[in-house]
């Protein structure tokens, strides 16, 4: 399905993915690609472009002069484009999450989901360009965007960077991530299709590791919107005197007390802890549970873990293999380091190439590494605490701060 029909034309004669650049889809001069590897098969998938710094240079020119005559039309202008390219998201979302199953191993009716609504974000976001007008405040502009997404939502968080910046009336220069490149390159064309001017929206392929210092030290970049993970604070010490929007990683806790309903926190648990094989920022990645109910609330959790589909994303299974080789030899390092000190399997550990099977760890303490690394695969470590504060104290505790679930029966808090 990837770069059938209307997207025949992003991809060149030896079938790798062209890059985009002044309203046009081309070749890199330097005639190397880049191999996106199917997380399910472990065999290349797609190539791309591996984009050179003269190119690179020249777009961000281009977006800096397209910027300035964007800021200068109307906003109403500007949203009528965005709704044209929710819409041709939208049309085309069987296309985009094809690319999203094979490039992510996303399970495929998420992958269609995720395409929608990216579409719906991309109005929402024209809808409240124009309402804030109304209310008589100004969209100010900041110039030239970078924006970098991570692999877990490849084209929702891009046009969750892509849409605001465009409706205030900045350019955006998009580097997808690596892995999901191409279901952004897709994404990149409804938005051409649409027909925003020329130069005012880029996308630049290559690896965040050759291409990426060159672009976040890039003298034409007036902000840099980053999703991801440590990679965002290496960024952020080599970035120039700019604004920086930063959201990375997390070890989002699950805080369950005495009273909770422990079929609705066993429930939210597997749910937030596995969905998408705990590739989210939001899910649950660990469990701080009151020793009176951990027992009972670690048979809830296990009774539902085991019904969990595990397979291929084609299959829409509820546990499909992680994103890389590299992220589940991670993973399964956390998990042998867990086992080494004590932690209690609750089920046997599973793992065959890239898929995990769902592990659920209980027993954990403190200095085991999965009581404070964030996996972002399908394992869940569960600390049994004896009080609500020793629950804050290790939320507190931890480098990262991105949200806490607290289910109790009169107070759930995120
Ligand atoms: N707070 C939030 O809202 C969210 C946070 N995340 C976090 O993202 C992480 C998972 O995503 P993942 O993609 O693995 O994160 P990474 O930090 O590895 O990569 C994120 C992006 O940065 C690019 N990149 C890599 N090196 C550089 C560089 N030197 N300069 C500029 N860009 C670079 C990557 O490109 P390439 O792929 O080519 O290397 C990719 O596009 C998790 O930690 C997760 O918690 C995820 C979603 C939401
Ligand atoms: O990366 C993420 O986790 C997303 O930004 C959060 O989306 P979700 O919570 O709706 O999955």
């Amino acid at each position: 399905m990837a770069g059938t029909a209307v997207f025949a034309e992003l991809v060149d004669e030896d079938g790798a993915f062209k890059y985009y650049s002044y309203g046009e889809w081309k070749k890199s001069s330097s005639g190397k690609s880049v191999a996106i590897i199917n997380p399910t098969t472990r065999q290349p998938q797609f190539k791309v472009q591996a984009c050179t710094q003269q190119e690179v240079d020249k777009l961000m020119d281009e977006a800096k002069t397209a910027q300035k005559s964007w800021a200068k039309t109307p906003l109403w202008k500007r949203a009528e484009l965005l709704h044209k390219a929710a819409a041709l998201l939208k049309e085309h979302k069987v296309a985009i999450a094809d690319c999203l199953v094979k490039e992510i191993a996303k399970p495929a009716k998420d992958a269609v989901t995720e395409a929608v609504r990216s579409g719906d974000l991309v109005s929402y976001c024209a809808e409240e360009g124009v309402r804030i007008l109304g209310e008589g405040k100004f969209l100010i502009p900041l110039g030239v965007i970078l924006a970098i997404p991570p692999f877990n939502y490849p084209v929702n968080l891009a046009v969750s960077k892509i849409a605001p910046a465009l409706i205030a009336g900045n350019s955006i220069v998009l580097k997808p991530p690596t892995q999901g490149a191409v279901a952004a390159l897709h994404m990149v064309h409804c938005f051409h299709l649409a027909g925003f001017p020329k130069g005012l929206i880029s996308c630049v392929s290559g690896k965040g590791s050759e291409i990426g210092d060159f672009l976040t030290m890039h003298p034409i970049v007036n902000c840099i919107s980053f999703t991801g993970g440590d990679t965002g604070i290496a960024i952020s010490k080599k970035a120039g005197m700019i604004p920086l929007q930063m959201e990375l990683g997390g070890k989002d806790a699950c805080i369950i007390l005495e009273d909770a309903d422990l079929d609705l926190a066993a429930s939210n648990i597997v749910k937030g802890g596995f969905s998408y094989s705990g590739q989210r920022c939001t899910a649950v990645k660990v469990v701080l549970v009151m020793e009176s109910v951990a027992n009972a609330l670690v048979d809830k959790v296990k009774a539902k873990v085991v019904k969990l589909t595990v397979g291929p994303p084609e299959d829409d299974c509820d546990i499909t293999p992680v994103v890389t080789e590299s992220s589940a030899n991670f993973i399964e390092g956390l998990v042998m380091d867990a086992k080494q000190k004590g932690a209690t399997f609750c089920q046997e550990y599973r793992r065959e190439g890239n898929l995990i099977w769902p592990l659920l760890l209980d027993n954990v303490r403190p200095d085991m590494r999965i009581a404070w690394e964030e996996p972002f695969g399908p394992v869940l470590p569960v600390i049994r605490i004896t009080s609500v504060e020793e629950g804050i104290h290790h939320c507190n505790a931890s480098n990262f701060g991105l949200q806490v679930q607290q289910l109790n029966r009169s107070l759930t808090v995120y």
